[in-house]
């Protein structure tokens, strides 16, 4: 069952687009219920409970990521608000959402990059602040804006993806093996860029660094993969080569549990199975992507009246 938690829009009677045709909820001024959507108004999307939670549940052992009450304050503002997220091993999940949502935040409290403010997180059955991070790490596959910023322009691309065994960006005297080696290799050639092994990070494309990010992302064999806007700057070609190999990587039952974060719903590779949505650092929606990702909640989790369209496997989204 998804949880849908929480639907913040509000249609504007004065839009012409925002009535009749959209397929969102009429709201009441305090709270309503349409179609099992649990709807609320903007101004209850903004408020914070008064007495936050001091207890949790103990982790489930078999969950991947398991988190209670989580919030990130920064300068007196929630970045992430009570949020409670569960990811088994078998899922691969899209976490989607409007710019300044909390994804990245999220993103960087699941890969125990970023300590929470308030609640428990519990990652391949570690709870933060009671294991050493540095020996967690290696065990999740991360790929990110600022990871990618880290990489010397210098590195070669055949360095770029070794390296992540030491998890370091940088090669300096650290000695990798033959099996390193052909790992970084192979990963590359899943991606489709085993050709670009000898060339420097800093000459490469948008759509080739991507790639080469992935890659490196997989090369500790990670016990879970998160990947944060994967597609972010490719052109249509570069994205639809992308999501074809995700969507690979996410249908193999050998591949490690999935976090996607992106922004658009055409970037979700087939094989995903589950979605969530957040909005203003609080869930709007979560569970198998079915019940969690529709037209009502992509409308909540935006702002915007939107219709959705799924055909073979592929989402797209529209304005109303
Ligand atoms: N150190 C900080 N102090 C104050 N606010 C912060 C800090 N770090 C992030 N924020 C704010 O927190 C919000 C959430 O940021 P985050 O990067 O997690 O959002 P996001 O959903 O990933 O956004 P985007 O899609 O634009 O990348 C943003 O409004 C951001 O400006």
């Amino acid at each position: 069952m998804a949880r849908v938690l929480l639907d913040g829009y509000v249609p504007d009677a004065s839009r012409p687009s925002a009535v009749g045709r959209a397929a969102v909820p009429s709201v009441s001024p305090v709270f309503s219920v349409t179609r099992g959507v649990s709807v609320v108004p903007d101004s209850a999307l903004k408020s914070r409970s008064a007495t936050p939670r001091t207890s949790y549940p103990d982790p489930d052992p078999d969950a991947v990521l398991d988190l209670a009450g989580v919030t990130v304050t920064r300068s007196g503002n929630d970045l992430l608000h009570e949020i409670d997220w569960q990811v088994r091993e078998d899922e691969r999940w899209v976490v989607l959402g409007p710019n300044g949502a909390g994804k990245t935040t999220l993103l960087s409290v699941a890969a125990a990059r970023l300590h929470p403010t308030r609640g428990r997180v519990a990652i391949l059955g570690e709870q933060l602040g009671k294991v050493d991070v540095f020996e967690l790490r290696p065990r999740i596959g991360l790929s990110s804006a600022s990871l990618a910023e880290r990489i010397p322009a210098d590195e070669t691309v055949a360095d770029v993806v070794v390296t992540a065994a030491y998890a370091v960006v940088g090669r300096f005297t650290e000695q990798y093996d033959g099996l390193d080696a052909d790992r970084g290799r192979s990963l590359l050639a899943q991606f489709g860029v085993e050709h670009l092994a000898p060339r420097l990070y800093g000459t490469l494309s948008e759509g080739e660094r991507k790639r080469v990010q992935i890659a490196r992302a997989l090369m500790t064999d990670p016990e879970v993969l998160m990947l944060d806007e994967p597609a972010a700057g490719l052109d249509l070609g570069g994205r639809e080569d992308l999501v074809h190999r995700l969507s690979v990587l996410a249908s193999d039952p050998a591949s490690p549990a999935l976090v996607l974060v992106t922004h658009h719903v055409e970037e979700i590779p087939p094989g995903i199975t589950h979605a969530l949505l957040l909005r203003q650092g609080k869930v709007v929606a979560a569970g198998p992507l079915d019940e969690a990702l529709t037209a009502q909640t992509l409308s909540s989790t935006f702002g915007l009246a939107l219709r959705l369209d799924r055909v073979d496997g592929r989402y797209a989204a529209r304005a109303l």
